[in-house]
Formats: structure tokens, sequence, C-alpha cells
């Protein structure tokens, strides 16, 4: 099988060559010497028909002459050559040679030269080239943001991108005609250095020296100043853009439900906004505005030098491929022993680190010149492959400036023939080998920088999907009355974290109770049984599958987000400080609140004497997660921080439990016996603060078990007079613990 395949390609060229000089004679016959453009075409057709024939017909061809890239190349093999000589015989230059010289061996070599030439551009370049600007035009016509996303939509993610550059769209325009000019700018040292080496050669006139020189110095000073504008324009607008991203993106994760927070980790969030925006950007920044310059650069250069000499043109951009194929292929060599270094290297170290690791068995067994020997082999192993890394990157370097030189040579000997012919001056030849000196390079960066480009375009879709994300929370309500009372009341309310309604996930379940105004309601239970979850369904991150929750007989969904949060303050037990002053935690989300306002709330949450005795006051940093401060001035903090919106319901989620029990009963005093007709919702695990509630109520596995007053529900000897007796027990234990141990 793999002697067929071999064979193959012998028998196409062997059939190609027959062909050809069949056509050849053909040529000779008296029926067609008086058209040698028919047998020209003609010939090439029949070539490609042949040709086509034995690949798609015999049975052990390469299948990759049938696909699209196989038959471009057989077009390009068959007819490159009738398509230049109809250019050359349609521009009225002599085409004589070309007619009836094309099947010499020369120009058959010639044609599979120019077809692998054309092959490795249209594989390597022009297709994804052309199949990215294809999605990308094609991405303006469909409404992609209605389709799932992609993984590679460049072309989505472009047209969003250029969406907030939309504003600075008079910046861009300017850039981009600074990028032009300066790359013209660029042009003058090839040109102009043209000019005086035919000064030098022929001594024309001397006033041309002169010119020469003064022009190439200003237009070369005034590319820089124009390149420095351009640069700082760019990169501030960049940044700007950059901002605006981050901000957007960062709203939208905020407007986001609780749920996906749970869902997503802090990092992964951070690095959306940060890292992602932060790589975009940069990659934008920098290479982006590499490639335009460079593209432009390219587009100059092609153009000067197409002016200088067409000929020496093709024959450079035919030279091209060559000499990155050919580094490459040496560069895979190296790359693949420099990894084999890499990991030769690492399995040493595995070696030292386990000595060293377990140096006491080491020792204990007296191996020490066993693991040296161990580690010394490793070495060797290694020595040894990077000698032979050493000549791959030796040959690799050496392929690479061997392959420029020979272009460059090859291209000189080429336009040494062109000058003694008289079709270029000896000034045009060393403008052509300068501009070629930066073409190749120019046409290097443009291929390297714009899959790049394209990549980073590509990975800004992350950032966009959280744009994207519709947060899944109801609409937001239209109730802000002015006169609120507080009254709350659940109505069979069953939820699921799961959002599923079987009983086993269920966390609350038919749950219905009520919260009346003014007065404070405790809600108990064993650990788990969903005390906590009725306070999320209060506060709306959640909604119940069933039932519904009322404020003042309206449901909760009705009411406007921002009014719901300052009439209900929750403070839970992990309630968290901002790394900023005291001052601005109790003023959080309230800043408009006066100093007196703070005051006092912190007076009402017992917060306010020792605030006052901090190093700063109220201006003392609270310190990442508020860790300055203690646990329990934390949570007084926290209970001055919802006090100052003057709620209408406080509900206290274990906000005490950091509290000693003298801190504790003086917090409960304060805001259980003010007279601001505030309801309350007090979840504590402490049953002698629980025991003052007006109501209370006892959860068990979220359902609603018992409900009364403290004296009612001892009575009963159920679930809570089982809590009070076992927490009492407990205490009692305790105490007799420490005796027993003093
Ligand atoms: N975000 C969540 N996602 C999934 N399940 C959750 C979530 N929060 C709580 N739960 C589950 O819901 C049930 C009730 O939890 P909840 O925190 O409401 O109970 P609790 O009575 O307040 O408990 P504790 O006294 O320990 O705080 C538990 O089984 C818990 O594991």
């Amino acid at each position: 099988m793999q002697k067929m395949s071999c064979f193959f390609p012998l028998l196409f060229v062997c059939l190609d060559v027959c062909v050809v000089h069949f056509i050849r004679l053909a040529q000779h016959s008296p029926l067609l010497l008086s058209c040698p453009f028919v047998t020209l075409w003609g010939g090439g057709l029949t070539r490609a028909s042949i040709l086509l024939f034995l690949s798609s017909t015999y049975p052990r061809a390469m299948p990759w002459m049938s696909s699209s890239e196989g038959l471009h190349s057989l077009g390009v093999l068959c007819f490159h050559f009738p398509a230049y000589t109809s250019v050359l015989w349609m521009l009225g230059r002599p085409v004589m040679e070309e007619l009836w010289g094309w099947h010499s061996w020369e120009r058959v070599l010639q044609g599979y030269v120019v077809t692998v030439v054309a092959w490795l551009y249209w594989t390597r370049y022009v297709s994804s080239f052309l199949v990215s600007w294809a999605r990308y035009i094609s991405s303006w016509f469909t409404n992609v943001s209605a389709e799932k996303p992609k993984e590679d939509d460049s072309g989505a993610s472009l047209k969003r991108l250029l969406g907030y550059m939309q504003p600075y769209v008079g910046r861009f325009i300017f850039v981009l005609v600074l990028v032009f000019l300066s790359s013209y700018g660029e042009m003058a040292i090839p040109q102009y250095t043209g000019q005086v080496a035919n000064w030098i050669m022929n001594e024309e006139s001397p006033d041309a020296f002169t010119e020469a020189i003064t022009v190439m110095t200003l237009m070369t000073l005034a590319s820089a100043v124009l390149e420095f504008i351009c640069d700082l324009t760019y990169n501030i607008t960049m940044s700007r853009i950059h901002a605006s991203v981050q901000g957007v993106v960062f709203q939208a994760v905020l407007k986001q439900e609780i749920a996906f927070f749970e869902s997503t980790t802090t990092g992964e969030l951070v690095s959306r906004i940060t890292t992602d925006t932060n790589d975009m950007s940069e990659a934008l920044s920098e290479k982006l505005s590499l490639l335009m310059w460079y593209a432009a650069r390219f587009g100059f250069l092609l153009f000067f030098m197409v002016s200088q000499s067409w000929k020496m043109t093709l024959l450079t951009c035919m030279g091209l491929p060559i000499i990155w194929i050919i580094p490459e292929l040496t560069g895979h060599f190296h790359q693949t022993m420099a990894r084999k270094v890499q990991e030769s290297l690492a399995k040493a170290n595995q070696v030292a680190t386990e000595t060293f690791s377990n140096m006491k068995t080491v020792r204990s067994f007296a191996n020490e010149d066993g693991e040296t020997a161990r580690y010394r082999k490793r070495l060797e192993e290694t020595y040894s492959l990077n000698k032979r890394e050493a000549v791959a990157y030796a040959t690799s370097t050496w392929a690479s400036s061997m392959t420029t030189l020979a272009l460059k040579v090859f291209i000189l000997y080429y336009g040494g023939t062109l000058v003694t012919g008289g079709s270029v001056t000896s000034g045009g030849l060393v403008s052509f080998v300068l501009y070629e000196l930066q073409f190749a390079s120019a046409v290097e960066a443009v291929m390297r920088y714009y899959p790049e480009v394209k990549k980073a375009i590509g990975a800004s879709e992350k950032i966009f999907e959280y744009l994207d994300r519709k947060p899944q929370v109801p609409p937001d309500g239209t109730l802000e009355p002015k006169n609120l009372k507080g009254h709350i009341q659940f109505q069979n309310v069953s939820f699921s974290y799961a959002g599923k309604t079987e009983e086993k996930s269920l966390v609350l379940k038919d749950v219905s109770f009520e919260i009346k105004p003014g007065q404070t309601t405790a809600l108990v239970g064993l650990n788990r049984s969903g005390k906590s979850t009725c306070v999320k369904l209060l506060e709306r991150f959640y909604q119940p599958q069933s039932g519904v929750i009322l404020l003042d007989g309206k449901p909760l969904d009705k009411y406007k987000d921002q009014y719901l949060h300052d009439k209900i303050s929750v403070v839970s037990q992990d309630c968290l400080l901002f790394a900023r002053s005291v001052k601005e935690n109790i003023k959080y989300g309230c800043e408009e609140a006066s100093d007196d306002d703070m005051y006092e709330a912190a007076r009402r949450a017992c917060a306010h004497d020792f605030i006052d005795k901090l190093s700063n006051g109220y201006n003392t940093d609270a310190g990442e997660k508020g860790g300055q401060v203690s646990g329990g001035q934390k949570q007084r903090i926290a209970i001055a921080r919802a006090l100052i919106r003057r709620p209408k319901v406080l509900i206290l989620d274990n906000a005490t439990s950091d509290l000693d029990v003298e801190n504790e009963y003086q917090v409960h005093q304060h805001l259980l016996n003010q007279n601001d007709h505030c309801s309350v919702l007090l979840i504590s695990n402490k049953m002698g603060v629980v025991e003052k509630a007006d109501h209370i109520i006892v959860l068990d596995n979220g359902m609603v078990k018992e409900e009364g007053r403290h004296n009612e529900l001892m009575e009963k000897h159920g679930l809570y007079a089982d809590l009070v007796e076992k927490q009492n027990t407990g205490f009692q234990r305790k105490g007799e613990d420490m005796n027993s141990t003093e």
C-alpha cells in the first residue's frame, strides 16, 4: 500500500511529461502550426483532463489529488503558463519564446515549482485568510447575537468590539491616516538611496545628490514624528475602550441572580473582568497596532517593488514561502529536541526532589552514593540530548540564514541581468534590494500578527458571554408605597435550590407563617431546617417554586427592588465589611444619609462607643473583609448599616452570634424595645434571646412544626421545649465538665 502511494506521483509526472511532449508534437502539425495560442490553451485543457482522469480513476491515487487543494494545484500546473503568456501578449510584450518553448524541460520544472509555491501560499495563508474574512463579512449580514456563540466566532466578536470603538471612530480614522503617511515616509530611505546610487554611477546632476539626501532626511523625520503621535493616540484610545468594556462587563455580572454567583467561582469572575479583558486589550493594543503598521508597510513596499521591477517582485514572492518553510521544518526538529531536553531535565529534577524529601531514609540506608549515581545517570541523558539539541539549533539557524541569503543572491543575480539588459537602472536595483529586505519581514510580521489578533478577538467572545447572559430574575416591580407597615406573610411557600418540585429536593415545604407589624418574631429550629432560606426568599435572592410571600398584602415581587432592600434590612452571621472606613461601611448604599443619622444608627446598634474609641473613630479603616475590627464589632457595625436605612422589617440572622453575653443582651434590649414600629425577624440558636420574642415559629426539616409564645410552646412539650431543654442540659453539662477538670 505504501509502495503504491509512492508509485503514484512517479506515474503522475511520467504521464504529464508524455502528455506535454505529445502536445508539443501536435503543435508542430500543419493543422495547429498557425495558431499557437489554441495549442497552448487547448494543450493545457488536455493536460488537465488527462491528469484529472488519472487522479480520479487510478485506484491507489492519493486522496489529496481529488480534494479542493489538489484540484486547485492541478489547475495551477496546467493553466498558469497559458495565463502568463496571454497576459504578456495583452500587455504587448514579445511572447514568441513562451509560445514555442513552453514544453522545454526547464519550463516544465519551473511549472512544478510554481505549483508548489502556489500550493504553499494557498494552504498556509490565503485559504485561512479568505475563510476568516468570509465569516466576518457574513456576520455583518446575519443576526449573530441570536445564534449560539461559536468557538471561533471572531467575526461576530470583531463586530461587537467595533461597536465599542464606534465613539472613537474619528480617532481611528486619524490613526489610520497617520499609519498610512508614516509608512509612506519610511519608503524614503530605499527610494532615495537608489537615486543617490544613480547619481554616483552617472554623476549627472550634482544637485540631485543634495536634493535626495534632504528629502530622505525630511521624510524619515516626518515619518518618525507621525509614528510617535499615532502610537500615542492609538494606545490612549485603546486604554479608554478597555476601561469601558471592563465597566460594562462588571455591571453585567452584578446584575446576575445570586444562584449564578454560587455556581461561578470568584476567581473565574475576576479573571473574566480583569485578566481576559486585559489579555484582549493588550493583544489589540500591541498586536493590532503592529499588524496595521506592517500591513501598511507591506502595501507600500509591494507597490514600490512592482514599480521598480514586477519580474523581481514576482521572483521575491515565489521565494518567500520557501524561505519560511525550510527553517520551519528544521525548527520543528529543534522544538522536538528542546521538549525532550525539558522532559529529561524534569526527570533529573524528580530524582533530586525525591532524594531531598526522603533524606532520612537515604541516610538510614547510607545510599548517598547510589542516589548520586542515579542523578548523574539522568544528567548524562540530558547532556546527550543537549548535544543533539545544539546540532538541531545550529541547523535551524543555518537553514534560515542560508535560505534568506540564497534568495537575496538569486534576486541580485537576476536583478544584475535586468540591469545589464537595461530594463532596470542600477539605482533601481539598489532600491529594490532595500525594499526586499523590509518586505520579507513585513510579510512575516503580517502572517504572524494576523492569527494572533484574530485569536485575541475570538477570545473576547468569553467576555461577551457575560454581557449576553440574561439574569434569571423576574422583572423588577413598580410598587414603592410611602407608608409600609412591614407585615409579612408566607403562604404555602415551597422552595428548592435546584429548582425542582419533588418532595426530596424541597428545602421549604408548604411553609406558612406571619410576621406582624412592629412585633418581634423568632424563627428557630435545628441546623439546616430552612431558617436562612426563608430570609433569602424575603431578600428575593430566589423565587419560591410554589406559594407566595406577601408584604403588606402584596406579592413581594411587585415591589421595586431598590425600595424592597431599603425597607427590609438583613444582618446575617457572615456579614462582611468592605475594606473602607467604618463611616463608609455604615453608609454603604445610603451615601446620602447625614452623619447624625449615622451616629444614631450606631447608637441603636450599641456600636457608637467602641467606634469612637477606634484610632481614627468613624474614619478608621475596617480592613479587608473587616479584618481590622473584632467579630462582635463587625456585627454591630453591620447592624448600624442596616438601621441607617430606617427599615420597616429588620432581619437578624444569627447577627449577634459573635458578641459576648453582656453585649448581646444590650444589643437585643436596644433593638427589641425600640418603639419605631419596625418588625423584627430574629433567627438565633440562643433560646435565652428567642424567648423574649412576641411570636416564635419552629421550623423542622423545612416545615413549620409549632408556633406561639415561649410559655405556650414550653407547655406543649414539643420540639421547641426540646430545643430549650437540650440547650440548658448542654450548658449544665459543660459547666459540670469544667468543674470536674478544675
Ligand atoms: N445555596 C444553596 N444551594 C443549595 N442548597 C442550599 C443552599 N443554601 C442552603 N442550602 C440547603 O438548604 C437547607 C436549609 O439550609 P438553611 O441554611 O436554610 O438552614 P438553616 O436552618 O438556616 O441552617 P443553619 O442554622 O445551619 O444556618 C440545607 O440542607 C442546606 O444544605
